[in-house]
């Protein structure tokens, strides 16, 4: 059987009147790295927060390598990055370091760490003087120092440049390549797509697409072609139709080629069209939207149902 480090089951989680998780379930068998992938509120953090022991489900099951996420056997085995990094301002930089090395059994070198995570010149520097991503760098550092099993990063990269970026997610991939577990939250996909080999797209709570990264991302890479027209007929290749200022049409689609082409055959008379990358928000509208099968004509026909009524 194939060993699950972590599992969510059937769980729920309410902060006072917003329903942050509703009945999620989901396992992180060893040796994956999987993505959790949503827009801001989606519940991600809480899902971090319930696997780190933070917080209680208020129905479901939650379990870390099989056992209570508080128990400390069970959290010595799992370095986590929170989103806002919190260090003594005042230490050093190797000094945080060393701290938290002398609290696991096998540490990794201190010294080998702030090489591969470029902070070697920054080993004697305050941390309270550390930019954002040398902060990120170290938050990393400290997560890795005890030889985790199991990595957990929340939005590990959100706010750094390019360099600072990549950096990061090439030692998270060393990990993975060690044999390590990873999850790890975003709502970039192309964070996802650097890392992860298996991506569970998170939306209001809920769990709306559980997959490997080229399906998950065939369906939220999408396009947004924008006509100006007065009616539309009923599109084969329209995800979503929305309405917009002076019968202009924002058609979401995933193959804008063949949409474009059908537009013409159809000879609608559009004019001022654009074509744009759709946002990850727009294509998670389209994941939510209640067409099954996300490919299908259902939307274009209640778009051009709308333009129908307004022309
Ligand atoms: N302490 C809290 N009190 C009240 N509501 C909260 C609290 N923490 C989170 N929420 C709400 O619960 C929902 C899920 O939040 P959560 O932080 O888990 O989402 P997220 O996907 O991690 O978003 P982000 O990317 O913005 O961190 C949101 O509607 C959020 O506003």
């Amino acid at each position: 059987m194939t060993d699950v480090l972590a599992s969510w089951a059937g769980v729920t989680r309410r902060y006072g009147e917003v329903l942050a998780l509703d009945d999620v379930s989901l396992d992180v068998p060893a040796g994956q790295v999987v993505g959790l992938l949503g827009p801001n509120g989606a519940g991600k953090s809480t899902l971090i927060s319930l696997l780190l022991g933070l917080r209680r489900p208020d129905s479901g099951t939650v379990r870390l390598f099989g056992g209570d996420p508080r128990t400390p056997s069970s959290r010595a085995l799992v370095g986590s990055t929170p989103q806002e990094t919190a260090l003594p301002a005042t230490l050093r930089v190797r000094e945080v370091l060393d701290f938290v090395a002398g609290h696991h059994p096998d540490p990794l070198p201190t010294d080998r760490l702030l090489d591969e995570l470029g902070l070697a010149e920054e080993a004697g520097r305050q941390t309270g003087g550390l930019s954002g991503g040398q902060r990120r760098r170290l938050s990393l550092a400290l997560a890795l120092v005890g030889r985790p099993r199991l990595l957990v990063l929340d939005e590990p990269t959100t706010g750094l440049d390019v360099d600072a970026r990549h950096l990061l997610w090439q030692r998270v991939r060393d990990f993975h390549a060690d044999g390590g577990t990873v999850v790890v939250t975003s709502h970039y996909l192309e964070e996802v797509e650097a890392l992860a080999e298996r991506v569970v797209v998170v939306s209001a709570g809920r769990v709306l697409v559980d997959g490997s990264l080229d399906e998950v991302r065939s369906r939220v890479r999408q396009r947004r072609v924008s006509v100006r027209a007065g009616a539309l007929p009923p599109l084969q290749h329209v995800v979503r139709a929305e309405p917009g200022e002076q019968d202009r049409w924002s058609l979401f689609t995933d193959d804008s080629d063949a949409l474009v082409r059908e537009l013409v055959r159809a000879e609608v008379p559009f004019r001022d069209l654009e074509v744009a990358t759709a946002s990850l928000e727009d294509a998670f509208l389209a994941l939510t939207a209640p067409v099954p099968g996300a490919a299908v004509g259902g939307a274009a026909v209640t778009g051009a149902a709308v333009a129908g009524a307004r022309s």
